[in-house]
């Protein structure tokens, strides 16, 4: 992908370890219903939210103060930082109940996340598609992922100015998914 600096490991975690962290995840997580207000009307998000870090920041217009940091979240932030090389301060997390769930297309551009940040992705349960389309040039074929259980997906330099990525809902049958995205929030 052009003006992109995307990373992806399909088996950051074994299946095992996978499968173990789903089940704390779901179960120790604070998973919120968050409302989007749209045309003037609270409209549900198609998706389970929870937010832990150091900072508070503006989400897709919400302001959450973070709750803070879980044993199991520093534990997964810490793998993330060894491999990744990076350091983060902030985790949001999405929960997938079914296939109408879904994110739409955006950039992670919030002027609290620095110039060209790093967002590091895990993904644990169903695999779900992650899409990729260029901002500009919205003619340019898009590009697609699967994400699968246990993977590590960077993205970082250039590619939140250039690229918008989206969970798109599927009419297949799909497991419940757990996203965990770690930021630096200055
Ligand atoms: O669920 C995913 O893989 C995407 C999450 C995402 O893009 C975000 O939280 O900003
Ligand atoms: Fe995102």
């Amino acid at each position: 992908m052009p003006d992109a600096e995307v990373y992806y490991e399909p088996t950051f975690f074994s299946k095992e370890e996978s499968n173990r962290y789903f089940n704390e995840l779901q179960q120790q997580v604070g998973w919120q219903q968050e409302h989007i207000r749209m045309f003037g009307r609270q409209v549900a998000m198609p998706r389970l939210t929870a937010w832990y870090g150091d900072k508070g920041y503006t989400y897709s217009g919400l302001q959450n103060e973070p709750k803070p940091w879980l044993p199991l979240l520093l534990e997964l932030k810490q793998a993330v930082e060894l491999r990744t090389g990076n350091h983060y301060n902030s985790v949001l997390l999405n929960y997938y109940r079914q296939g109408s769930d879904s994110m739409g297309w955006h950039a992670d551009n919030e002027p609290e996340l620095g110039q060209n940040p790093s967002i590091a992705s895990l993904s644990f349960g169903g695999t779900r598609r992650f899409g990729f389309r260029q901002r500009q040039n919205k003619e340019q074929k898009n590009h697609y992922l699967t994400l699968q259980h246990g993977s590590l997906l960077l993205m970082q330099g250039p590619t939140q100015h250039f690229w918008q990525h989206s969970i798109p809902k599927t009419a297949t049958a799909v497991e419940p998914r757990i996203n965990l995205t770690f930021r630096f929030v200055y």
